[in-house]
């Protein structure tokens, strides 16, 4: 297996490369190298598919015992192939009976070693990638490599002993920060802090086999991280109390930061062994949570929306994108500024148009300091003249791609389609920011509907991560393959979803909301239901939110398609097309209470703009006087009731958007909800959240709910949910094939 050969007479590496795991199906394998010099060093080269499975640990534990074995080996290096380093643990191996050697033992070998172990760090220590380096005397890394321990995002805690290392190494307030939020940091950053000995620009396992050479024999007795104490502080508990407020404060329900946070308090305050039992223990709790479920189906989630199809037979890996370097934005309100911040973001150059002088003018002013701002937060620069200013759409003639963001109005955005097509050049792509009109009638108004595609951003558009890629039934391939090409560069989550009204996510948002008007006519109190929403993680509930994003959006939408006519008195006052209807939001609209921009909605706020929302006894009355003028009799409504009514009726939207192909699969309606509508990530998205709580219980609810409430049709459930039940209600992960068989144009 290892051998040393003999004429080794100059320095050198002579490289014996050695398979000792062959590649399985899905599992990664580990390769073994040895350098051999005259004063003999070991050179393990770790994963060589970035993650631990277990035959990578088998892989380490085997060559690290022999290297330490060998009394010719004086030092060890330990590096990563293909210029990265670990990223963690394979996270797939959580989800399976787990094997192998465990790492906690493996990185205390390490640790233990009575020769000086060096972690040469390239590309990216993450995780147990991190807590490895950790365990070894020295980490050299290269600058360009991030390190991290991003275990809290997959609702763990870094169980290897990373939160009993880590704060040992760097101090408890900057271990708190890094455990609690999971976040990347920089080599130069990780300098900085202590996590590293040395970062260089050169080649970094030739830096780390010299630098483990030339310390060859020295003492490791201030190298063993476990055996320091983390630096005294003087208010432990207060620092404590702070964080822990801090954590759950941002974690909306999340568990694992709050364990993240009792297990670096046992760093603190324990002996490393205590400590590290502490550790365990926590992630024992943490480890089969339905959290940890939820979080790392979505860390594959976000991934798998990235390879879209549709239904036409479109398909990530066959479809085309064209190149995009000048864009254009018409209509320069709030969502074409953010949109025109986030294009030149991008590093696109950008033509801005607006036809009316005022809001060009403030436009001009609104986006570089938009641009500035983003700038100081993310540390990049921005060309300066990246975006030219124009009031007339003629300026867009040379331009690749346009995005159209001017009112929600079909008649407008019909008149700036057909001037689109007349003046861009015969490929331009020409896109739709509408967040709910058919993009099919717009393609129609052009020379060339294939290259017409809906790219829905989300406001603010250069800070909120989702796009909807909405594809027409005419949408060419490489349409689509450019705008979520476009997307990705501009950091956004795109989404392929197909064309109708409100596509996937405001026509599900439609029918939590009419739910949520619903329990207010029932008996409920806006507190009532936001408290619900928001103990179930979400940052508001839908009450607050729709204070914040405006009344008046809803209304016009509601106006223009004939709903919120507030002249109709008795039984019809509360139905429309023979459905159970509530005016509620149109009345609110007919007093003037827009939300915070009026300082009144569904809550007060102490002026127009004003961000505090407080119960309005003025909104109590109005409920009660309406519930009287319809004859409705409040009735005492549960926070359960709040959820499974809103929450049950978006998620069996979700199975019809699913049903007709709107969407592809699950993954893309999670991403949707949690990037776009605040979905608490540790539920994993709806459609997730469907399968934590049971399809038989869901179906079982929306019966119910059903027959309580007739004439809302929308708690029937779907067709696939039933399908989905009948086959035995298959993992999520199995919905594509019962989708597909319905589906089967593809
Ligand atoms: C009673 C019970 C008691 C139980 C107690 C149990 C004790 C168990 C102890 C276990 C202790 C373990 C401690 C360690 C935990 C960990 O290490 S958790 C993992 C931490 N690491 C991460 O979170 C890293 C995640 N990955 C990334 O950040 C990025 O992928 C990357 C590494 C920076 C690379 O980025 P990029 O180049 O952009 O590529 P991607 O597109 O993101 O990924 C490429 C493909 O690789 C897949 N992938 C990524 N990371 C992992 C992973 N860690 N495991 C498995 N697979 C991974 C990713 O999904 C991509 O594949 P596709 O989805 O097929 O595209």
């Amino acid at each position: 297996m290892y051998n040393l050969p003999t004429n080794t007479k100059k320095w050198q590496f002579d490289i014996f490369l050695k398979k000792i795991f062959k590649k399985k199906t899905d599992a990664p394998f580990a390769q073994l190298l040895i350098n051999v010099h005259p004063l003999p060093l070991f050179h393990v080269k770790s994963p060589i598919f970035l993650f631990y499975s277990a035959s990578v640990r088998q892989g380490i534990v085997d060559s690290v015992k022999r290297a330490l074995g060998d009394q010719k080996v004086k030092s060890v290096v330990i590096c990563g192939q293909n210029g990265v380093f670990c990223g963690g643990a394979d996270i797939r191996e959580f989800g399976r009976q787990m094997s192998g050697p465990p790492l906690v033992p493996m990185i205390h070998d390490i640790e233990a070693a009575n020769k000086p172990v060096v972690a040469a760090i390239e590309g990216s220590a993450l995780g147990g990638g991190l807590e490895l380096a950790l365990g070894c005397h020295y980490r050299i890394s290269h600058s360009k490599a991030k390190l991290g321990l991003p275990e809290v995002t997959l609702g763990l805690l870094p169980a290897a002993g990373g939160t009993q290392r880590l704060p040992r190494l760097i101090g408890v307030p900057a271990a708190l920060n890094l455990i609690t939020t999971g976040r990347h940091v920089t080599a130069a950053e990780a300098l900085q802090l202590g996590i590293l000995d040395h970062v260089t620009e050169h080649n970094t396992v030739d830096v780390a086999v010299k630098f483990a050479l030339s310390v060859t024999g020295e003492s490791l007795d201030g190298r063993r991280i476990s055996s320091f104490s983390c630096a005294p502080l003087s208010d432990l508990d207060s620092l404590f109390e702070e964080a822990m407020l801090k954590v759950r404060g941002a974690a909306r329900g999340a568990i694992a930061p709050v364990a993240c946070v009792q297990a670096v308090r046992a760093a603190a305050t324990l002996p490393y062994a205590q400590g590290m039992e502490r550790e365990k223990e926590l992630m024992a709790t943490l480890f089969h949570s339905g959290q940890a479920r939820a979080l790392q189906y979505f860390f594959f989630a976000q991934r798998a929306v990235g390879r879209w199809s549709t239904p036409s037979g479109a398909r990530w890996d066959t479809s085309q994108p064209r190149p995009v370097r000048k864009a254009a934005v018409i209509g320069l309100g709030t969502m074409g500024r953010g949109i025109t911040v986030a294009l030149a973001q991008a590093g696109l150059s950008v033509v801005a148009v607006e036809t009316h002088a005022k809001q060009l003018m403030e436009a001009k002013k609104a986006v570089p300091s938009m641009l500035k701002r983003g700038a100081v937060r993310g540390g990049t620069t921005i060309e300066p003249d990246s975006i030219t200013y124009s009031e007339t759409v003629q300026a867009v003639a040379d331009v690749d791609l346009v995005i159209e963001a001017v009112f929600e109005d079909m008649a407008l955005k019909e008149k700036v389609f057909q001037q689109l097509s007349i003046v861009c050049k015969p490929d331009t792509l020409l896109c739709t920011n509408t967040s709910s009109l058919d993009v099919d009638h717009l393609a129609s108004q052009t020379r060339h509907p294939e290259l017409v595609v809906g790219m829905h951003f989300f406001a603010p558009a250069h800070v909120m991560k989702l796009l909807e890629v909405v594809y027409g039934r005419r949408s060419s391939p490489a349409a689509v393959a450019t705008a979520m090409q476009l997307g990705k560069k501009m950091g956004k989550v795109s989404v392929a979803v197909g064309n109708c009204r409100g596509f996937a996510g405001n026509r599900m948002l439609k029918r939590y909301l009419e739910q949520a008007f619903f329990l207010l006519e029932e008996g409920a109190t806006p507190e009532l239901v936001d408290r619900a929403l928001e103990e179930f993680g979400f940052p508001m509930g839908v009450f607050r939110m729709s204070d914040l994003s405006g009344l008046d959006v809803g209304w016009r939408v509601r106006k223009a398609d004939g709903l919120a006519d507030t002249s109709l008195t008795g039984t019809s006052a509360r139905v429309r097309q023979g459905c159970r209807y509530s005016p509620l939001g149109d009345l609110l609209c007919e007093h003037g209470r827009f939300g915070q921009k009026t300082g009144r909605g569904w809550y007060q706020y102490d002026k127009p703009g004003g961000r505090v929302a407080k119960s309005d006894p003025w909104l109590h009355n109005f409920l009660d006087e309406y519930r009287a003028r319809h004859g409705l009799v409040p009735r005492c409504i549960d926070q359960q009731e709040v959820l499974e009514r809103c929450l049950f009726v978006l998620i069996n939207e979700g199975f019809q958007i699913l049903e007709e192909g709107i969407a592809a699969g699950p993954e893309d309606i999670d991403a949707i909800y949690v990037f776009g509508y605040g979905w608490p990530r540790h539920r994993g998205g709806p459609m997730f959240y469907a399968d934590m709580v049971g399809l038989e219980r869901v179906v079982e609810r929306l019966e119910r709910y059903h027959q309580a409430h007739p004439n809302v049709p929308y708690l029937q459930p779907s067709g696939l949910l039933r399908r989905l039940v009948a086959n035995g209600s298959p993992p999520i992960h199995k919905w594509r094939n019962v989708i597909k068989n319905r589906n089967s144009q593809l």
